[in-house]
């Protein structure tokens, strides 16, 4: 009972207070089922080796209980201790295993879906929800009648993983056959993407990719029966207006409601960025800033939009920048202020020579628009326009801000960079110049390409300056070791005694030999970048912040110097 409520708390309101509770799913058999030909439907760039993937993400799920449920691990210790023997050694980490260490702090969606599965509810009775999930996985799936009837008499657990990986268990198939039912789902790595917390509401996403439908449709029973069983109004669904059915085939492409996690960053209680970009459309971003402005018990007051361009790489906003601390982001270079002003200087002769090999890339920029509900200084009304576009309305913002005892310097954002300096001195009352910007890859092409593909924007905060990120991109990370060398020395200041060059960059496996011979504790744990081996994980394009979804972080604690 106890868990269950624990479960059921949910509120996130940073990108960096200290994570308590995240929602994860582990690599499972359906991706290792993924041929060449499914690339890209499937957005899979290579055949993953399963194994190794799954290793791989099993340092990420420790270091996850290490910070979040250390009880649990010495349970998985005793038992890989004691499985040391068997061929593969104990899968305590499986959410199919009957020995799953099943925390309620680090969640696993197969896990919380095989709970709503039971054939029969607490008083006997047969479990309306279980049927209503698989009618609804039959309907979208167009599974046959027989298909339908079948998957009734599996058990929770067979079940839950047969929505996942698509395929029939074993014990039912013929022997080392694969029975596939309907395809895989093989992106549900990436849970980042099947939703977003917003203070103490979850939003639904409603995926773009035909691949992604089904994760959509689970999330969305786990959302209303499991989070928030006994209040299903904090849940958020972002949906196409009635109008949207009598348009063209051709106009429904364009004002069709796609949104993905992925796309969605809660910056403090009053602020949240939402991506428009390849996955999250423009209706749906219209549709969102209406819904949360019109909450009544939301302290959301301002959205910022943040336009990318439409590539594959750049699929949502967090494949371009990422927070690391109150003062400190990681981005793509190719949006940097640099940038940016040869452009306007128009050196383009310089860019040519740097970019030559794809001249339209340096011509695409992001496009900021910011939105505050407190512009007309009433109640929320569907009708009003709430973006910010003048100098006047800028004025009332920054004196709502004033009233807020922050600091008060908004203006239009330039472009990406110049709108995360804002939200480190507005959000966070860091002073201007102590902001750090880490570019990816250094900023040089072609690293800053390179890293950018291999997730190296994209890093996962366990909290204020503890981040987890992939080995593999090196240039970056060794700009974490140089950050605050690298930082006095451009402002032409020395670093002060004492104090460290930058971030210690660690694998996962060092952190936790040292974590079990009690070298170090979460606890004692700053400034640092946790690698993870990502030969297999790198993949798919996704990185730690993809791979996780934080359902619950403490509240943070604004009032601390930067340094
Ligand atoms: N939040 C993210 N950046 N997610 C990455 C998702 C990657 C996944 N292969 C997809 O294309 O959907």
């Amino acid at each position: 009972m106890e868990a269950q409520a624990a479960q059921n708390q949910i509120d996130v309101t940073t990108e960096i207070g200290d994570l308590k509770r995240i929602l994860i799913h582990r690599p499972d058999i359906g991706i290792g089922k993924i041929i060449p030909t499914k690339f890209q439907d499937w957005m899979y760039d290579d055949i993953v080796h399963l194994n190794s993937m799954k290793k791989e993400y099993d340092e990420y799920i420790k270091i996850l209980l290490y910070f979040l449920d250390p009880e649990k691990i010495n349970r998985i210790d005793a038992l890989e201790e004691a499985c040391k023997h068997l061929p593969e050694g104990s899968d305590c980490l499986n959410p199919s295993n009957p020995d799953y260490f099943d925390s309620d702090k680090v969640l696993d969606v197969q896990k919380v879906l095989s709970t709503l599965l039971n054939k029969e509810n607490s008083n006997g009775q047969p479990n309306q929800i279980r049927d209503r999930i698989i009618s609804a996985i039959c309907a979208i799936e167009e599974c046959s009648f027989e298909t339908e009837q079948m998957l009734h008499q599996l058990d929770q657990n067979q079940l839950a993983k047969t929505f996942i990986t698509g395929l029939l268990p074993q014990d039912l198939s013929q022997p080392d056959l694969n029975k596939f039912l309907f395809p895989p789902v093989p992106n549900l790595v990436f849970t980042r993407d099947i939703g977003a917390v917003i203070g103490d509401k979850y939003l639904l996403s409603k995926a773009c990719k035909k691949a992604r439908k089904r994760e959509s449709l689970l999330i969305k029973f786990i959302s209303y029966y499991s989070f928030f069983a006994k209040d299903q109004n904090q849940v958020i669904e972002i949906i196409e207006d009635s109008g949207y059915f009598l348009l063209s085939e051709n106009d429904q492409r364009k004002n069709k409601v796609s949104l993905e996690g992925g796309d969605v960053m809660m910056i403090s209680p009053r602020h949240v960025l939402i991506g428009c970009s390849e996955r999250t459309s423009a209706s749906a971003v219209n549709g969102f800033i209406h819904k949360i402005f019109a909450l009544s018990d939301s302290e959301v007051e301002q959205i910022t939009v943040v336009k990318i361009p439409q590539r594959r790489e750049q699929m949502h906003i967090d494949t371009v920048f990422t927070q690391v601390k109150r003062n400190m982001w990681v981005m793509y270079g190719k949006f940097s202020e640099a940038l940016q002003e040869l452009k306007e200087s128009k050196q383009v002769d310089y860019l040519d020579k740097l970019y030559h090999h794809k001249e339209d890339s340096f011509l695409e920029e992001t496009e900021i628009y910011q939105f505050y509900k407190n512009k007309y200084q009433k109640p929320y009304h569907p009708e009003h326009n709430y973006l910010l576009q003048t100098d006047e309305d800028y004025t009332i913002l920054n004196r709502g801000l004033a009233n807020q005892n922050l600091p008060a310097i908004a203006q239009k954002p330039k472009g990406l960079e110049h709108l995360l300096r804002q939200l480190s001195i507005i959000e966070f009352k860091v002073a201007p110049e102590d902001v750090i910007i880490i570019y990816c890859g250094s900023g040089n092409f072609p690293d800053d390409d390179r890293e950018q593909w291999t997730d190296g924007c994209n890093l996962l905060a366990l909290r204020e300056g503890v981040v987890i990120g992939y080995d593999r991109n090196t240039i970056t990370n060794q700009e974490f070791r140089q950050a605050y060398y690298n930082h006095f020395r451009r402002r032409g200041e020395e670093l002060s005694t004492g104090m460290a060059a930058g971030f210690e960059v660690i694998s996962a496996g060092e952190l936790l030999r040292r974590f079990k011979s009690g070298e170090a504790t979460p606890a004692s744990v700053k400034d640092t970048l946790i690698e993870l081996t990502s030969d297999e994980l790198s993949r798919a394009r996704g990185g730690s912040r993809c791979m996780s979804q934080p359902l619950l972080r403490a509240p943070f604690n604004f009032d601390v110097p930067t340094f």
